[in-house]
């Protein structure tokens, strides 16, 4: 039996895992937890109900395929933007030198884009972050391109906390893939310090929480998403997903997905030593 992009499973399932040998003959499944659509509440994680466009999304792919990817062995590419600051008339301008300044044009467009989407999303606090006002300190972005072939993935982490600064931006293009959030062993002592690990009625105090980032989804790292809780992708072939319109489980077929992840560096950190251990 194989499975198809999107394809769901005929049968519900029931528990939080999947069953290894009742629902599917072959390939064997291994358990693992049913992700959901929509953001578990972790303060300042955000995914988007809207989506990247189907044209704007071949379009970055095909740029970045041809720039970047194509005849090279490589599966992953850092692009650092220069430090700069704007001011009030090049915003109203819609020249924006802190966009993205020395980044290439279909990133600054890209981040454009992303400028004029988010807002009606994410609480202000978050989208200044994301997009500062004027006047704030000027630092520079990079832009990290990734691309995963299925049963590939990403080691849980915390991007590096000596190089980014707050406010995380991730874009997944031509297939969607499970994204795994860990709480951090000192966060896990917060709560058992305020007796709220104790609370085994309250949902939201979970450890772990696996999400669904559907291809030209908008996910936004901040606040403790980006620093208190781990982030990773599980190497698979399929993932386990929250049906969209009915509480059956689906089992997603994942592609090649590329993924690009904005963040801002901090003061410093874009004299660029040595390799970039984890992220
Ligand atoms: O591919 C992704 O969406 C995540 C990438 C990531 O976490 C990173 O590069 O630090
Ligand atoms: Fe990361």
């Amino acid at each position: 039996m194989t499975f198809k992009a999107a394809e769901c499973t005929t049968s519900p399932v029931e528990s939080e895992y999947s069953g290894t040998d009742s629902l599917f003959d072959e390939p064997s499944i291994p358990a693992h937890p049913v992700a959901i659509r929509t953001a578990p509440p972790i303060p300042g994680l955000f995914i988007l109900p809207v989506f990247l466009s189907r044209e704007l999304e071949d379009e970055i792919v095909a740029q970045c395929m041809r720039l970047y990817f194509e005849d090279r062995d490589v599966n992953q590419i850092m692009l650092f933007g220069r430090t700069a600051s704007s001011t009030e008339s090049e915003v109203e301008d819609g020249n924006d030198e802190s966009m993205g300044n020395g980044l290439p044009p279909f990133l600054i467009s890209l981040l454009h884009h992303l400028s004029e989407t988010l807002r009606p999303w994410i609480p202000d606090t978050v989208y200044d972050l994301l997009f500062p006002p004027k006047d704030t300190p000027p630092r520079a972005r990079q832009a990290i391109l990734n691309l995963y072939r299925p049963g590939e993935g990403i080691t849980a982490h915390v991007d590096l906390l000596n190089r980014f600064d707050d406010g995380i931006i991730g874009i997944s293009f031509r297939s969607g893939c499970v994204m795994a959030f860990q709480r951090l062993a000192q966060d896990e002592e917060n709560l058992n310090a305020e007796g709220r690990h104790c609370d085994a009625s309250d949902p939201d105090v979970r450890d772990r929480w696996d999400l669904y980032l559907p291809e030209g989804s908008i996910v936004v790292l901040s606040k403790d998403a980006r620093y208190r809780w781990t982030h990773g992708i599980p190497g698979r072939t399929h993932d386990l997903v929250q049906g969209e319109d009915s509480a059956d489980a689906c089992l997603m077929e994942r592609g090649t997905r590329l993924s690009i992840t904005f963040r801002w560096l901090l003061p410093g950190a874009d004299i660029v030593g040595g390799p970039d251990v984890s992220s």
